[in-house]
């Protein structure tokens, strides 16, 4: 008789979404976590970036409130208060990813390192688990680049970043994209002097259209971005730590941030025990994330390699994968995973959003008959009257009107992505968008106002007119 039914390797967002749903159906559950509980996004992802975005974005408003008239001196920085904000907003959070409330739903929480013995064995803490189901949703670590000097320099990563206890006075960031952006901005903004050294362009799976915002802001925020440049080397310097750039540039600063990519959590996990197949980019399973190799084994989270579509790290992501395993593994349903509606923020100020494929990925994925709309976030009456206007709203459909992807970039996009996520993942068509009643004056309104752009030609047409025209003698 196995011990447990459901074994979840890893309390992050993935791990603890999956147990929270099999203990709620009153499964016998063991969760394994040898970190902190609420795992990457929790402790040094999601919630103190966006934490540290916020006291960075309160400074930047004191800054630019002169645009309303109101003269503010330029705002003093108070680390140890931004730092206090960040760690508040992580322990406002913690208590529902704790181990009181999983133990609480009736779960076994093991605070060990877990690792394969055998197929249907897990060992941790001295202990051996037999399972009917595991669960591997162990997560990602930054990439730490091969470069020449690295171990010779004190480098920061996410895991890192948050614990500095002054504000970096010139942060060096290797990689332009969501970690990287938002960082660089957070940083400038609190006060740091921020070059970011980017091999290709910055957020560069977006929409060009949308990154020119960003880049721009970003640049008037005071971001050094040096794009399509590669480091090759680093070194101790007197002020910290210096980059070597392919053109021979040294770059010096105070602090270096890695924020290259991520790799799987695979080390330690012993997979070959059970038979679990992996890739380089994490646990090989099929579209209901079942290990293609052992069937009692499923993966949530950055650690999936789903076959065809390869790892996302999101924390949404960890939702859907959970829901999607408590249908096939708890249910026994059928279950096939799709990111055709997936959405993407990266928080900058403006935010950059992505829902859906964007127009290159379409075009390249050999589509044809593709109608753009864009509808200018200039235009809108709220960001108008807030001062903030600016950014897009650029929609991709088919010959037949249908959204395939929508790619935004604005103050307030962030919270717009979901119309799109629902539009797209439900198939719904553009004319419920463009029928829809928005609140005036919301930003939102731009949504609909986009959608509206594939009927508006239809019905202003000749055709139209003349019958239009008609109608208008009738008695
Ligand atoms: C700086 C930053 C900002 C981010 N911002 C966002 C954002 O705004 N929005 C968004 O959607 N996503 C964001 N992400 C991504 C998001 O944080 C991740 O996708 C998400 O946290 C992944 O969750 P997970 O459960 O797969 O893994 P993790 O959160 O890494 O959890 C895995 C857990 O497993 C544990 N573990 C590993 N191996 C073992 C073992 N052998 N035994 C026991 N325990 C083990 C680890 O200790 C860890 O706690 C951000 C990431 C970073 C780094
Ligand atoms: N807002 C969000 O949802 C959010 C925020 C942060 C992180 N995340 C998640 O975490 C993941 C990891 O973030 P990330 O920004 O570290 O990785 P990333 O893979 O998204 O971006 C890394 C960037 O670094 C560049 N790069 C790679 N090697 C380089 C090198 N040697 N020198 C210079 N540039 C190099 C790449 O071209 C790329 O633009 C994201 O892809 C995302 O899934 C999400």
């Amino acid at each position: 008789m196995p011990d447990v039914d459901v074994a979840v390797i890893g309390a992050g967002a993935a791990g603890l979404s999956v147990a929270a749903i099999a203990a709620g159906l009153g499964l016998r559950v063991a969760l394994f976590e040898r970190g902190r509980m609420g795992g990457d996004c929790l402790n040094t992802g999601c919630v103190p970036s966006k934490a540290l975005l916020a006291a960075a974005k309160a400074a930047e408003d004191a800054r630019r409130a002169h645009r309303f008239g109101i003269r503010l001196p330029e705002p003093e920085i108070d680390w140890d208060g931004v730092r206090a904000h960040v760690a508040g907003a992580i322990a406002a959070i913690a208590p529902n990813d704790s181990e009181e409330r999983y133990r609480g739903m009736g779960a076994m929480v093991v605070r060990a390192s877990a690792r394969f013995a055998e197929r249907d064995v897990i060992e941790a803490g001295g202990r051996r688990f037999h399972f009917r189901r595991a669960v591997v949703a162990a997560g990602s670590s930054p990439v730490i680049p091969p470069l020449p000097g690295l171990s010779e320099v004190p480098f920061l990563t996410h895991e890192t970043l948050f614990d500095l206890p002054e504000c970096p006075g010139h942060l060096l960031i290797l990689g332009g994209g969501p970690i990287g952006l938002e960082m660089a901005q957070a940083h400038a903004r609190l006060g740091s002097r921020v070059t970011v050294v980017e091999s290709a362009a910055i957020v560069g799976r977006d929409d060009p259209e949308c990154i020119r915002p960003v880049r721009e802001a970003l640049a008037a925020d005071g971001v050094t971005l040096l794009e399509g440049t590669r480091a090759v080397a680093t070194e101790p310097d007197v002020d910290g730590v210096a980059l070597i750039l392919e053109d021979g540039t040294r770059l010096t600063g105070t602090h270096l941030l890695l924020a290259v990519g991520r790799q799987p959590r695979l080390a330690g996990l012993d997979l070959e025990a059970a038979a679990v197949q992996a890739s380089p980019r994490g646990v090989i399973t099929d579209r209901s994330l079942r290990s293609v190799s052992n069937r009692r084994v499923y993966a949530a989270g950055d650690i999936a390699d789903p076959e065809g579509l390869g790892p996302r790290a999101f924390t949404h992501v960890c939702s859907q994968h959970a829901a999607l395993i408590a249908r096939a593994m708890l249910f026994r349903l059928p279950a096939r995973l799709s990111y055709d509606a997936l959405p993407r923020v990266t928080y900058t100020d403006p935010c950059i959003a992505q829902i859906g494929p964007t127009e290159a990925d379409l075009r390249a994925g050999g589509h044809t008959g593709l109608t753009v709309l864009r509808w200018p976030l200039d235009e809108n009456d709220r960001l108008v009257a807030e001062g903030r206007a600016g950014g897009l709203v650029k929609l991709t459909v088919d010959r037949k009107g249908k959204l395939l992807g929508a790619s935004l970039v604005g103050p307030g996009v962030d919270e717009m992505a979901g119309i799109f996520t629902l539009m797209i993942g439900r198939r719904l068509p553009l004319s419920v968008l463009a029928g829809a009643v928005m609140p005036y004056p919301t930003a939102q309104e731009a949504a609909k106002r986009a959608a509206g752009e594939f009927f508006t030609p239809k019905l202003l047409s000749p055709p139209v007119k003349r019958v239009v025209g008609w109608l208008m003698r009738l008695p």
